[in-house]
This record gives C-alpha cells, sequence and structure tokens, in this order.
C-alpha cells in the first residue's frame, strides 16, 4: 500500500512503514498530484480534504490525526467509498492543561482566585468535559452548555443552560465546539458581535476551538474600543493568516497548538493507525506505550509547609507555561510574515507532556496540596 502523510504527524515510520511505501510532505502540499499516487492519505487541520482532492484517485482511506474535522468534506469522502476516521479525544487532555495553565496565571495577574469565579464552558464534549470535571474539582464554579447534547440526553443534562445564561453569568468563558457551518446548531460565530458585545467587563475569554466560533472582527472593535475583555485566543480566523493587531490586544495568543502535547499528538498517530489497520483488515501489532519518551521533567517534590495554591501553580507551570508559546509567537510576528511564523512554530514546536508524566511528591496524599494536585490531574507519591 503507498502511504501518503503529513510530516508534522509524528511516528509515521514506526506505526505506518511496515503497512507500506510511506512518503511525507508538508500539509500544504499535499494536492491532487501528489495524493494521484496513494491508497491511504494521512491529514493535519491544514489540508482540506474534499472531491476535489480526492475524486478519481486510489485513494480509499483518509486519516486525520486531529479532534477537529471541520477540514473534511466527511460527506464527500463517504460518496466516493472512501474510508475515514479522525482521533476523538486523542489531545483532549493537552487542551485542557493549555486552559487551565491560562487561567490560572490570568487569575494570579488580576488579583483573584479561580474558585472565586464562575466558569462557563461551550461544548460539553471531550475536551470541555473533561476541563469541567477538573475545574469541578479543583472547587471552581462551573456552567455548561451543549444543546446538542441537551436534545440528545435530556436526562444527563438537566442542569445545563443556554448559551444566553451562561454569557450573562459566567466570569470565564471557554469554547470547546467542533466547526459547524450548517444545520440545527451551528457554532460559525457563535459568539457574534452582539453576544461579544452583551459581555459584562473584565470576562475572561478563551477560545481554543475553531478560529470562527469568535468573529474575530467584532472581538477587534470590542477590544480596541472598550479594551475591557480578557482574551486567551489559541485559534484565530483565516489561519495561517494572523492579524497581529488582534493578536497584539490579547492578553495571551499561540499558534493553534493547544492541542500540541507530545503525548496528545502521538496518540493521534496511535488512533489513526489502529483505524487503518481495522478498515484493511490487519491486525494492530504496533502499540503507543513503548514510543513514547521519557518525560525531561520526571519528579517534583514540595514542603509540606508550602502554599497549596503556589504549589499548584509552580507544577502547572513547571509543566507548561503558555506565555512561552505566546512569546514566541509575538517575537516570530516581529521578524515573519505571519503566515510564514505560524506554520514555523507549530513545525518547529517544542516537547511538551502532559501533567500525569510528572510525579509529584508529597507527605500526605489526603492533604490539601495533595487533593489540590491530585485534582489538576498530576500523579501523586507519598514521600
Ligand atoms: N486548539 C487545538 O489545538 C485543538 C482544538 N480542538 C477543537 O476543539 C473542538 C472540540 O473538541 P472535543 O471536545 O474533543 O469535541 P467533541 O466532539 O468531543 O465535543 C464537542 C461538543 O460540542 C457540542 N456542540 C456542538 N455544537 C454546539 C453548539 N452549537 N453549542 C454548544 N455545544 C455544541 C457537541 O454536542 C459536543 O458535546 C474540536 O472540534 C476542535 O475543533 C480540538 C483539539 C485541539
Ligand atoms: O485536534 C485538533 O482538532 C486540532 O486542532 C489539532 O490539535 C491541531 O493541530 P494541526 O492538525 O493543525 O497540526
Amino acid at each position: 500500500m503507498r502511504i501518503l502523510a503529513d510530516e508534522n504527524i509524528p511516528l509515521l515510520q514506526p506505526f505506518f512503514g511496515g503497512l507500506g511505501e510511506l512518503v511525507t510532505l508538508p500539509g500544504r502540499a499535499i494536492d491532487r498530484a501528489a495524493v494521484k499516487h496513494a491508497d491511504i492519505v494521512l491529514v493535519r487541520s491544514i489540508t482540506p480534504v474534499n472531491a476535489d482532492l480526492l475524486a478519481d484517485t486510489p485513494v480509499r482511506f483518509v486519516g486525520t490525526a486531529t479532534i477537529g474535522t471541520d477540514h473534511i468534506d466527511q460527506a464527500a469522502l463517504a460518496s466516493m467509498g472512501i474510508g475515514f476516521a479522525n482521533a476523538p479525544g486523542s489531545n483532549a487532555d493537552s487542551v485542557v492543561e493549555y486552559v487551565i495553565s491560562s487561567l490560572l496565571w490570568i487569575a494570579e495577574r488580576e488579583g483573584f482566585l479561580l474558585r472565586e469565579r464562575t466558569v462557563g464552558i461551550i461544548g460539553v464534549g471531550n475536551v470541555g468535559g473533561r476541563l469541567a470535571e477538573r475545574l469541578s474539582r479543583l472547587g471552581v464554579k462551573i456552567l455548561l452548555c451543549d444543546p446538542p447534547r441537551v436534545d440528545a440526553e435530556p436526562e444527563e443534562t438537566q442542569h445545563f443552560v443556554d448559551l444566553e445564561t451562561l454569557l450573562t453569568e459566567a466570569d470565564v468563558i471557554s469554547c470547546h465546539v467542533p466547526l459547524v457551518r450548517e444545520g440545527a446548531y451551528p457554532t460559525h460565530h457563535l459568539l457574534d458581535e452582539k453576544r461579544l458585545k452583551s459581555l459584562k467587563p473584565d470576562t475572561v475569554l478563551v477560545n481554543t476551538s475553531r478560529g470562527s466560533v469568535v468573529d474575530n472582527q467584532a472581538l477587534k472593535a470590542r477590544l480596541k474600543d472598550l479594551g475591557d475583555l480578557l482574551t486567551i485566543m489559541d485559534v484565530f480566523e483565516r489561519e495561517p493568516e494572523l492579524d497581529p493587531e488582534l493578536i497584539s490586544l490579547c492578553d495571551l495568543a499561540t499558534p493553534h497548538i493547544a492541542g500540541y502535547s507530545l503525548d496528545g499528538k502521538m496518540r493521534g498517530s496511535e488512533m489513526i493507525y489502529q483505524a487503518v489497520c481495522q478498515h484493511f483488515g490487519l491486525p494492530a501489532r504496533q502499540k503507543l506505550g513503548g514510543l513514547l519518551p521519557e518525560p525531561w521533567l520526571k519528579r517534583l517534590g514540595f514542603s509540606p509547609d508550602a502554599d497549596p495554591i503556589w504549589t499548584l501553580r509552580a507544577a502547572v507551570r513547571a509543566c507548561y507555561d503558555p506565555r512561552d508559546d505566546d512569546a514566541a509567537l509575538r517575537l516570530a510576528l516581529r521578524r515573519e510574515l505571519p503566515a510564514q511564523a505560524y506554520d514555523r512554530l507549530r513545525r518547529e514546536y517544542h516537547t511538551r507532556r502532559e501533567f500525569t508524566t510528572i510525579k509529584i511528591k508529597v507527605r500526605k496524599k489526603s492533604s490539601e496540596m495533595g487533593n489540590i494536585l491530585t485534582a489538576a490531574g498530576f500523579s501523586i507519591r507519598e514521600a
């Protein structure tokens, strides 16, 4: 079999090398000419996959090593009899940890504690659901909004609220919906000019879903006119053509890397490998376990006298500090064209690991410190 893959998918050789001839290309170079010689195409979010790309080619299966599928015309694939899989949940913990680390930083900068605020989560699937769990365990009040789930699972979602209630009552709003342009629950410009205008001053707005879920021009207008929102933006409309003016107005701005933990990216590779094997009736012999490298930071220890909130911030930042990615983006935008900066920063992304990879020693697991660190998602050991 001939496999054509985005070179930014990790572990291609160990997972796919044994299945056939493997060719890699930058995602933006995966075009009709390239797929003409492929049976399997493996992409990331930057490659639009539709009938224009695949009609009358030998391609029989497409995998995307991402959670999001808005770049894939799934109806077209189905009509051409081409198999398809994405990697649901693969990098959800990475996004959750990006949000938690960003919120802890902004709370410290603005002089409040997260557990004194209400966090509204729009879209309660893999990412939003896991974020809600971790924040609740940390004592943060949560509001959940997910109309598709409310309609599909009315019993389980009785405590969910509608969008307008969430926007009125939440101090922090975090978007975790897929980008959908049509149908009963569209999310394109879900936060439009009117809704953005209605946000109360000092609302913290987080978008790690897709850029077009928030009307970027309307957001920019509100930030320029009033400057009274706090914004953490990982995704933007018209990527890779970032808008330096909007970025300069954001409190944290990163180039669509919330899901870029090594663990999350590698899980994505494993999931599409398993899907390929299943589609072609092959045994999935390769496992991720032995392929994940040792984390650079393996252990942390804190004095039992340390303040638990300080401990939480220190552990989270030791693992992942989004200010590094924000600083790298701002520096790159001074030196490179936005699209070049966006692609380079993502291609050369540093090794980032998830909270569970660090073992933290505490005197007692059941102490306040132990409870907070466990709630945040760290692996705790009693010293
Ligand atoms: N910035 C990044 O690096 C990453 C971004 N993402 C984005 O995050 C999105 C969410 O990821 P998951 O939670 O894994 O997806 P998911 O499919 O597990 O959950 C999405 C949830 O949104 C809900 N939803 C759909 N339409 C809605 C609407 N109009 N209003 C409120 N809720 C609505 C769905 O019912 C579902 O529960 C992905 O589709 C992707 O676009 C995902 C991973 C990494
Ligand atoms: O999984 C998703 O959905 C994402 O947004 C990815 O983390 C984005 O990564 P790329 O596919 O754009 O490299």
